[in-house]
């Protein structure tokens, strides 16, 4: 199978073109390349195939096999490589996910690209679209949760995947692989939900560090990010537009007249392979 392993700020993510490349299960695909010792190591299986209602389909699996809705990291990084790999000759590209259509359009300067801009589409709020347990009309904005004795004040929003954020006044003092995964698996997301916590630095700076369902602490979360600058500003804490630092490094987020969310930052080519099925 041929494979091409990139990032986009260390969230990294093994792509292969579906319609290239015969796989029977990719649920199991991505298990064993993602395993970071006896496979290639990623946070995820990207797979590119062909749609009906946009130029590509995206389907994408974390390492634990489990088929998430939306990567905003990988949407920047799928959409250099079909250009790059002359699949599409297009800059603005649409992807068919399960979260909608996303638009990923590269940015060049002097004929370099600059910078990889997504239409991150429309935040959702209502419990019954993220999903949180409880009536499915209603926000959660900043709702108290009590976990091992310790009282969080949750925000929740989808981005077409589901995102807890956390504000706390020191990020160094959270205990991320503990409790990441108790408030992933907690009984009020009935389709779990990444767990991101944020320390405000000022009206146009976030620092955010993300536990992700099914892929455990990663350097970075595109979708966790965006989700990130709606917990903000909901609560009151930022402007529309501000950049948010990850463990990887920064992403540039806003949230626009619109209701749309656009994300921008890199995505890096690492490395090409065989891997030996
Ligand atoms: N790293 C991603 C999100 C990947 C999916 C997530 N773990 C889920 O299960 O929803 C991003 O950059 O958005």
């Amino acid at each position: 199978m041929q494979f091409t392993k990139w990032h986009g700020l260390g969230n990294d993510f093994v792509i292969v073109n579906g319609m290239e490349e015969q796989i029977a299960d990719y649920q199991q695909q991505a298990i064993a390349v993602c395993d970071r010792n006896f496979g290639i190591g990623a946070d995820g299986l990207v797979m590119l195939l062909p749609s009906d209602i946009a130029d590509f389909k995206m389907r994408i699996f974390n390492s634990d096999g489990s088929e998430a809705d939306m990567c905003g990291n990988a949407t920047r990084c799928v959409a250099r490589y079909l250009y790059e790999n002359k699949l599409t000759a297009k800059t603005v590209i649409t992807l068919d996910t399960l979260a909608g259509i996303i638009t990923p359009e590269l940015i060049f300067k002097n004929g370099t690209l600059a910078t990889v801009k997504v239409d991150m589409g429309l935040p959702r709020l209502k419990r019954g679209e993220i999903p949180i347990s409880g009536n499915p009309e209603e926000q959660v904005i900043s709702m108290p949760l009590a976990i091992d004795g310790e009282t969080y004040h949750i925000t929740c929003v989808s981005m077409g995947n589901p995102h807890c954020l956390i504000f706390v006044n020191d990020i160094t003092k959270v205990d991320l692989a503990l409790i990441g995964p108790k408030i992933e698996t907690h009984t009020l997301f009935p389709k779990k939900t990444n767990v991101e916590f944020l320390q405000i630095i000022d009206r146009k700076t976030i620092r955010m560090r993300v536990w992700e369902r099914g892929a455990g602490i990663t350097k970075a979360c595109g979708t966790g990010a965006s989700a990130a600058l709606v917990a903000a500003v909901l609560n009151g804490c930022t402007d529309r537009q501000a950049t948010v630092k990850l463990d990887g490094g920064d992403l540039y987020l806003e949230w626009a007249a619109n209701n749309h969310i656009y994300k921008s930052g890199p995505a890096v080519e690492v490395f090409r392979g065989n891997y030996l099925l």
